[in-house]
């Protein structure tokens, strides 16, 4: 090794050394130089013991000064939530109320009464006081409800802040808050490692309390300087470490913009900030807690306080205490940063209302935001950095901005905590508060008014952006992570409020139920409008049907009565040709009673449908009574004169008439003789025929045929035809039927004589009501009808032409001469008529 050492060690240097100054060129090779640079091989060979050795113990040995490992966010950002307790005992409070004022007697009913009200006044106050608007989750989270009111008028909902660093409760101690808060800073800072602790909240929440507290409990402070001394006296015993105390306040007054005022100095001295340095600020060695103490106790009696509504002696400014560690100076080792080291305790002055409290949130967010949101080693000033975020917030409160520059640039470590009370009438104070830190802490809202979350974005702009840090995360050591950490809940939350406002928007029908009410009822409605609609539809789809049963009936009705109809007109073209064909002196009247006989099938269909009407009785008089009506106003319609028609009149037609009233009377008839009478109807029609074919010329009667005969006169014409058309053996079978039938009623004629003019006496009156009594009655056969028509029609021309005296009588006057029976038969009938 030392041969190889020797062989590489440096040629002796020369004695001369030339060196030009002018600028470098591209010198020639020194003879030394060329010299001095053998073949590496005969170089390791022949000088080896002139090669220096490598120096790596001197490049081990070497120290390289290594940057300050700067503190994850975690470490410099924690963010503590502290909630007063709602009752506070003082020893004050019990004594001024217990001792009475009024020491006068008082009326022992008066007294009650006041008493009574009284208590029911403090337990309304214990009541209202009682009820708490925050409530603790778990160390975390808390949850901030709305008071009943509030929630009524759906101004506020349930929220929900999760995320702190450490939540303490409103029966946690000083000493909790210092072991959890202050404790982990106070570590860094006697190692060298500078802080500050911050408290904010609204007026009376407790932030005095928490960062002096009182001589009995104390707070932060206190605590933090009994820490450090007994630190100091552990670790080194006897060491005289030098630590200083400065207190000093900033004012913000109206229009003079802020003043800061050394609380260890002398008198109003007034302070000016150059960087983070505050020029004219005493410094006070303390020694030992006995002197902090007493030093603390006079800053806090200079400071600025003032009674408002929320707090007796509420803080009307910042008020900021430097504690710093100084190098000991006995110590050799040289001055490093880690000597020397700042502790900064803040109380912020209370706000009294909410927009107060916001503008100390916003200082602390500004904080946050230039802590976490800022390039590490800003190139920029302070001022142009702040302004980039909060502008004008920097503008107003530019002392303690630039003082606290780097804890707000995140060069040292800092800790906030936020005071809340608990009470009900508090929670707009709270949820404020809270609400403007949540950016820096995983929140998650329950149900947030939408209307607070519009305002928090209006005021700070930058909300958003600061929106995906997350700060308070236990685990995260870098930025990035965090960022990446945030970024992926935020993309959850969205995902899971998608999901949510998805289900809102199902469940909507809520909205989706304003209405749902109205909507309801209108679906009530019109389905009851539908059923009711139904009903009445189905009530006229029966009728109809009913309807068109009735139609179909009477369309068949109708096709019988055309099929009558045309049986009948068959039946009238035979009657027409029949007529042209008979015989001469037959013939004249044929025209005419073929005229009459299709008046009289009209006249039958009339009658046909009238008698289904009126329900005829089956007695043919009674029929001929009810027709005789008819047949009268038919008379009297006839321009012919009563006696003409009565000189037509002809015992035989009556007597014929009569015959079949009888003959459709008697039940005992046999066929053959209903038969036989029928015949002999038609005969005695026969004969009428040809009696008035005597009676007037052949030129009068077709003129009188034309003009007088009626309807029913016509049929008669028609049943003479036929009875021409009958042979011989049937005429003599009706003319013996005629005789027998004649002699048999001529005996029973005297009967009927006497009994007709009782019947006449009776009054029309009676007779009606008989007629009405009559229960039944029987459409007749056409002929009958016809023939009881034209007797009706010279019945009435008779009665015309005779005395009313003669009525019941005997007709005489007879111009032909007929039978024995038909006479009876004639007057009968007659009478019956008359009725
Ligand atoms: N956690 C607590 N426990 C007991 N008492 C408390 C607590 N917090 C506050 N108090 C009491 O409440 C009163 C008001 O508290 P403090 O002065 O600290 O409020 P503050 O926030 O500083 O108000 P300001 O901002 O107006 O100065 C004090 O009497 C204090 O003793």
């Amino acid at each position: 090794m030392e041969e190889f050492q020797r062989s590489f060690s440096p040629p002796p240097c020369p004695s001369t050394v030339t060196v030009r100054r002018n600028p470098p060129r591209k010198a020639r090779a020194t003879p030394y130089t060329t010299a001095a640079k053998p073949p590496a091989a005969s170089l390791a060979s022949a000088n080896t013991h002139e090669v220096p050795s490598f120096p790596i113990d001197e490049i081990l040995s070497i120290q390289i000064p290594q940057s300050e490992p700067k503190p994850s966010i975690s470490e410099s950002l924690k963010i503590f939530l502290r909630i007063k307790p709602l009752k506070i005992f003082t020893k004050a409070a019990t004594t001024t109320k217990s001792r009475p004022r009024n020491v006068w007697p008082q009326n022992p009913s008066k007294k009650n009464n006041a008493k009574e009200s009284r208590n029911h006044e403090n337990a309304k106050k214990n009541k209202k006081s009682e009820e708490a608007c925050i409530a603790l989750n778990d160390p975390y989270s808390v949850t901030l409800t709305p008071p009943q009111a509030l929630q009524e008028l759906k101004r506020s909902k349930t929220e929900v802040y999760e995320g702190f660093s450490h939540v303490f409760p409103a029966d946690c101690s000083q000493n909790d808050v210092y072991d959890k808060m202050v404790q982990p800073l106070l570590e860094d800072f006697m190692k060298g490692k500078s802080g500050m602790l911050a408290a904010l909240g609204p007026s009376g929440s407790g932030k005095t309390h928490t960062v002096f507290g009182t001589p009995k409990d104390p707070g932060i402070v206190p605590l933090t300087l009994r820490q450090i001394f007994k630190k100091s006296d552990e670790s080194s015993p006897g060491s005289l470490r030098p630590f200083y105390l400065s207190i000093f306040e900033i004012c913000s007054e109206r229009g003079k913009g802020e003043k800061a005022y050394d609380l260890l100095g002398d008198g109003s001295s007034e302070l000016s900030v150059q960087q983070s340095t505050i020029r004219g600020l005493r410094e006070v060695p303390i020694q030992n807690l006995e002197e902090a103490e007493s030093l603390i106790g006079q800053a806090m009696l200079k400071r600025a306080t003032a009674t408002t509504n929320s707090n007796s002696q509420s803080s009307r400014s910042q008020c900021i205490i430097n504690i710093r560690a100084a190098s000991d100076g006995v110590s050799n080792e040289p001055k490093t940063q880690s000597s020397e080291a700042m502790l900064t305790i803040v109380d912020l002055a209370g706000a009294e209302r909410e927009k107060r409290t916001g503008n100390q949130v916003i200082i602390m967010m500004y904080m946050l935001a230039v802590a976490v949101g800022v390039p590490e080693e800003p190139k920029e000033g302070i001022a142009e950095t702040s302004s980039k975020f909060f502008g004008s917030i920097f503008l107003k409160n530019p002392f303690l901005t630039r003082y606290l520059r780097d804890y707000l640039e995140g060069k040292k470590r800092m800790a906030l905590i936020l005071t809340v009370k608990a009470g009900e009438e508090d929670y707009l104070d709270t949820s404020y508060l809270l609400k403007q830190a949540s950016p820096y802490m995983k929140i998650k809202f329950d149900n947030t008014e939408e209307l607070c979350n519009k305002r928090q974005l209006k005021t700070f702009p930058r909300v958003e952006k600061n929106k995906k840090i997350k700060l308070s995360a236990p685990k995260t050591h870098q930025i990035e992570e965090i960022v990446a950490g945030e970024r992926n809940q935020i993309s959850q939350e969205v995902n899971l409020r998608g999901k949510k406002a998805d289900l809102t928007d199902r469940s909507s029908p809520r909205l989706e139920h304003v209405a749902p009410d109205k909507n309801d009822r209108e679906h009530i409605i019109m389905r009851n409008f539908a059923r009711v609609l139904w009903n009445v539809l189905k009530q006229y789809n029966e009728k109809l049907k009913v309807a068109e049963g009735d139609i179909c009936s009477l369309k068949e009705n109708l096709i019988n009565e055309q099929l009558k109809s045309r049986g009948l007109e068959t039946e009238l073209i035979k009657l027409k040709s029949s007529c042209l064909d008979s015989k001469s002196n037959l013939a004249e009247p044929c025209i005419p009673e073929v005229e009459a006989l299709v008046h009289a099938k009209e006249q039958l269909e009339v009658d046909t449908s009238l008698a289904n009407a009126s329900n005829i009785d089956d007695d043919p008089c009674n029929f001929i009574e009810s027709r005789r009506e008819i047949s009268t106003e038919e008379c009297n319609e006839s321009p012919v004169p009563n006696k003409s028609i009565e000189s037509c009149l002809e015992n035989e037609e009556i007597s014929c008439a009569e015959q079949k009233c009888t003959e459709q009377s008697d039940p005992t008839l046999s066929p053959e003789q209903g038969e036989v009478s029928r015949i002999n109807n038609r005969l005695s029609n026969i004969q009428t025929k040809s009696a008035i074919s005597r009676r007037f010329p052949d030129s009068e009667k077709q003129e009188r045929n034309r003009r007088l005969l009626p309807a029913s006169s016509r049929s008669l014409a028609e049943e003479m035809v036929d009875l021409d058309i009958k042979d011989n053996q049937i005429e003599n079978l009706q003319a013996e039927f005629a005789e027998t039938c004649v002699q048999e009623k001529s005996e029973s004629t005297e009967g009927r004589e006497t009994e007709i003019p009782a019947r006449e006496i009776e009054p029309a009156s009676t007779k009606k009501q008989r007629n009405r009594q009559k229960p039944r009655r029987r459409l007749q056969p056409a002929s009958s009808v016809l023939l009881t028509r034209e007797i009706n029609t010279l019945e009435i021309e008779d009665d015309v032409a005779e005395p009313k005296g003669t009525r019941g009588g005997k007709k005489t006057t007879v111009a032909q001469p007929r039978s024995q029976g038909s006479i009876t038969l004639l007057r009968l009938l007659t009478n019956n008529l008359h009725l």
